[in-house]
């Protein structure tokens, strides 16, 4: 409570003048709520000529309020979604009628829409339109001067809204315009809501523009604000009471926006009810579930939709340069560096990067020229994307709804492919009522659902802890099984490439530096740093006669040497490694001598890092009986020996 108090206490320098501002935006309210007349309130604004003018009012913020709307909803979508020339010139034009004086823009629009105007002729030649003089032209004017307020604030709403979701969605087959009105403006609500909100209040106290262009007829174009302007001539008391009524408007959509008006998007934590999950922990799968089975036996509705095999052919140039061919049911992981490529090849697969391209054959089909939703290419990005607005089976229906099956079939589908992934029961919540690992399943089950021939998942497994990780690996892989393309799954884990895949594509720098099964990936890893992430230890260096130069300098000796001059890793499994107090007898051939550096635990072996001035870094892994025996701890000083027949030399 103190902390707060002291912290918020702001220097007197700085209170005063806020205060002072805070005075001066009040006083003139307090004006006009202290010499209202109360008394005769009701009979000021229940006088004919105001209630027309009320009337007019509404119905000219009302149309304003459409017109932009349907101008300046696609407008700020093109401001904050497509890239063009000029675009900074256009915001500037939108921007403008909020910094104009209204008076002027008045007069702008005369030169540009009245009689003698560059369009007024036309207009009235064509169809008989004439703004000026007209409730149309009152319309017109204060569409001019509220617009902006719609488009600034759905911009922002939309520049916050992560991309991903309207990526997935069209990767689930929806087209842009069914992305729009689906993801995209439902997702954008708060901000749109703002902004509508702000542009009829905006229109509603139009005055400048209105007067200049529109002129001050009453019943056609004397709106409030143009009222009160006359009431002040010859009737001062009502002039206030009309103007309280003005000001308790504009209030009333303050206070109801609080502040909301930049828009703020909807986020996964953000969206309606906070998470009230019981099964807050990664839940392992319900008893019943169905799909723990290898036949899974809730199958039958959803395979019946997934017969069909889909080869893939790609060939991918740009950043990523490489050729991939995969038989149908094909599990291939990617992996790689950060900055290998992995995303962007996925991206150009999807037809959503201009950084590659990829010629991309499934099946029969060429789908190369295709727009992302008319692939068949689902994607699954790293958190999922679930949309935050539909339910769990909403969202896994979404793809088939976008196929246009009819809803209670796309429905009943969907909920299958929830049960099969052992989500079913979780069907009617929102995504931010899920746990991290039902999130993912059902971020599957949407996929699959889609009835893709090319399925691509992000690191589908990185959010999740080492349980749930191990029950949704299992998962994925009995619902991979039954899947009639390839899969391609990004992951920065190697054990899970080799666990989860078929075959593993090691990329390095966009090219594809190793393409093969997992045990041939982990025997012979071809990259230092997948043969560090799966536990090896991996020298890089030039063949020798008897072994490896290394680039690090000094030398190896191998069983099996390499032709000499040969680019090469020498890959060194960490059991391989002798740990000895004192430099060890007999003729081990590589022999080195280090410090320990780090020990860590890996289940029920230790893992010491030693440390050698004569050799690269090397990870041992021993026994904790062998640890004490040798009394190893940070600092100690130990000797390494590795066999000439247990290192492996790679070909690079
Ligand atoms: N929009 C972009 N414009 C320019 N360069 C980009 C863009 N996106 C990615 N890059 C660059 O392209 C390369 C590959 O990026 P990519 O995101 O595909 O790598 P990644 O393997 O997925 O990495 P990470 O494991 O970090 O996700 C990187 O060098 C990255 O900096």
């Amino acid at each position: 409570m103190s902390r707060l108090r002291t912290r918020t206490r702001p220097p007197v320098a700085l209170a005063l003048p806020a205060l002072l501002a805070v005075a001066f935006l009040l006083m003139p309210l307090i004006g006009i709520l202290v010499r209202t007349p109360w008394g005769d309130l009701g009979e000021h604004l229940g006088s004919p000529g105001v209630v027309e003018a009320l009337k007019l009012s509404l119905l000219v913020s009302l149309w304003a309020l459409g017109l932009s709307l349907v101008l300046g909803v696609p407008l700020a979508w093109l401001l904050a979604r497509v890239e063009f020339k000029g675009k900074a010139l256009v915001r500037s034009l939108v921007l403008l009628p909020m910094v104009l004086p209204p008076t002027v823009g008045g007069v702008a629009l005369l030169l540009g829409f009245g009689r003698r105007g560059l369009l007024g002729p036309w207009l009235e030649d064509s169809f008989g339109i004439t703004l000026p003089f007209h409730t149309s032209g009152a319309v017109v004017a204060a569409t001019f001067v509220a617009m902006p307020f719609l488009v600034i604030s759905l911009e922002g709403a939309l520049g916050g809204l992560k991309q991903s979701y309207e990526e997935t969605a069209a990767s689930l087959g929806a087209s842009p315009v069914r992305v729009f009105f689906t993801v995209t403006l439902p997702m954008v609500a708060p901000g749109l809501v703002a902004g509508a909100a702000l542009t009829w209040a905006r229109a509603l106290g139009e005055f400048g523009a209105t007067i200049t262009f529109a002129g001050n007829l009453p019943g056609t174009t004397q709106t409030l604000p143009l009222q009160v302007y006359l009431l002040l001539q010859d009737q001062p008391e009502a002039a206030t009471s009309v103007s309280l009524l003005l000001l308790a408007i504009a209030m009333a959509v303050l206070i109801a926006l609080r502040g909301r008006w930049t828009g703020t998007p909807i986020d996964r934590g953000a969206v309606t009810t906070p998470r009230t999950a019981p099964e807050e922990a990664p839940a392992p799968a319900p008893a019943s579930e169905p799909d723990e089975g290898p036949d899974a036996a809730g199958a039958a509705p959803a395979r019946s939709a997934q017969t069909g095999h889909w080869p893939l052919h790609a060939t991918v140039t740009g950043f990523n340069r490489l050729t991939l061919a995969a038989e149908p049911g094909t599990t291939i992981a990617v992996v790689g560096e950060n900055g290998a490529g992995k995303t962007t090849l996925l991206r150009a697969l999807l037809g959503l990067t201009p950084r590659a391209h990829a010629d991309l054959r499934l099946g029969d089909a060429d789908v190369t020229a295709l727009p992302p939703h008319k692939r068949q290419v689902a994607w699954v990005p790293q958190d999922g994307a679930l949309f935050p607005h539909l339910s769990a089976l909403a969202n896994t229906a979404y793809g088939l709804r976008a196929r246009s099956v009819p809803r209670a079939d796309a429905r009943r589908e969907a909920q299958a492919w929830l049960d099969r992934l052992g989500v079913g029961h979780l069907a009617q919540r929102r995504p931010s009522q899920l746990s991290g690992g039902q999130a993912q399943r059902v971020a599957l089950a949407r996929a699959l659902a889609a009835r893709p021939r090319l399925l691509l998942l992000d690191e589908p497994l990185a959010a999740l802890d080492q349980t749930t990780r191990a029950h949704v690996r299992h998962t994925l892989r009995t619902h991979l099984a039954g899947f009639g393309g390839v899969c391609l799954i990004v992951t920065h884990d190697p054990v899970e490439a080799v666990s989860l895949a078929d075959r593993v594509l090691v990329l390095a720098d966009g090219r594809a530096l190793q393409d093969a099964p997992p045990a041939e990936v982990s025997r012979h890893p071809r990259s230092p740093w997948v043969a560090r992430m799966l536990g090896r230890n991996a020298w890089p260096g030039i063949a020798s006669a008897d072994g490896l130069a290394l680039a690090a300098g000094g030398r190896l000796v191998v069983a099996e040497a390499l032709p000499e001059g040969d680019q090469a890793l020498a890959i060194i499994a960490p059991e391989a490694v002798s740990v000895h107090r004192d430099r060890p007898g007999g003729s081990p051939r590589n022999v080195w001598r280090g410090t320990v550096r780090e020990i860590t635990a890996v289940g029920s072996r230790l893992r010491v890092l030693i440390a050698s001035p004569d050799a690269p870094d090397l990870v041992a892994e021993i026994t904790p009986d062998a640890a004490a025996e040798l009394g190893l701890a940070d600092g100690a000083e130990v000797w390494t020996s590795v066999k000439a027949t247990e290192v492996t030399l790679v070909r690079l």
